[in-house]
């Protein structure tokens, strides 16, 4: 077993042991839409310098009551009722991590692999009117990687290749697919696409997903 897969099994462990409960769950999916809704607030915000101070130390007490109780970890996965496994912190698909858009991944019956529909607003701006690159190959990468997982075939993020097509509007619904092209060995290749709402792709994709060793 390599180093990173020890320390990978051990974390995962000892998040198992302490997973939230649905009622949990469910109450810091809400506080988390509202920390998204602050994240808007605060870059689009045009108060004074003083309002701004002021928010800023009612936001630090909220934070401190937060942290009176504070997992060593993140809560790394849940069971969802439907029986999939939600990633409930990733910082693409977290219902719970408000730096998520999020991005909620649905499976494609019959080996098409994976997709989503989602909208990004302007705090994922990078050009004017447009979403950042890095933003674009953060959620591809998800996606590349959980359709290597849904076909039977996880792996580490080994390769990543990107495509940059035309720009990729914010504020606007937008689809991205992945589906697997080929395994060899512990070799997983993925193809993804992000795609506008005019039905063309934006940011084209190819991954390999390498299955550690052991
Ligand atoms: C619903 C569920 C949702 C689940 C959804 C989950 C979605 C998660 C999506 C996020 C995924 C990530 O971001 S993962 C995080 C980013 N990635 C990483 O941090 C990976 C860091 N790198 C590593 O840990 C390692 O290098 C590995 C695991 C990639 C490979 O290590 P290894 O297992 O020791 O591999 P090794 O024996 O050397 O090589 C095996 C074969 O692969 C080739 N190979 C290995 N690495 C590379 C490479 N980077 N580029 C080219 N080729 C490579 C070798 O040449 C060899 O080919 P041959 O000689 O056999 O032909």
């Amino acid at each position: 077993m390599s180093g990173a897969e020890a320390v990978m099994r051990r974390d995962f462990a000892a998040r198992e042991r302490h997973a939230p409960d649905e009622a949990q769950v469910a109450a810091l999916t809400g506080l988390a839409a509202r920390v998204r809704e602050l994240t808007e607030a605060v870059v689009h915000t045009d108060v004074d310098p003083a309002e701004a101070d002021a928010v800023a130390a009612e936001i630090a007490a909220l934070t401190a009551r937060l942290t009176a109780a504070r997992r060593e970890h993140p809560p790394v996965a849940a069971l969802g009722a439907d029986g999939r496994l939600r990633h409930l912190a990733n910082p693409v698909s977290g219902e719970l991590n408000p730096i998520a858009p999020p991005v909620l991944l649905e499976i494609v019956p019959d080996g098409g692999g994976v997709r989503a529909e989602f909208t990004l607003s302007d705090v994922y701006e990078g050009p004017p009117s447009f979403v950042h690159g890095g933003v674009s190959a953060l959620i591809l990468d998800q996606l590349l990687g959980a359709a290597a997982a849904v076909n039977g075939t996880p792996g580490m993020t080994a390769t990543l290749e990107l495509r940059y097509r035309r720009p990729t509007p914010h504020g606007v619904p937008l689809t991205a697919e992945a589906k697997v092209s080929r395994v060899d060995g512990r070799k997983t290749y993925v193809d993804a696409a992000i795609t506008g709402p005019d039905g063309k792709a934006t940011v084209q994709a190819t991954a390999m997903f390498v299955m550690p060793q052991g």
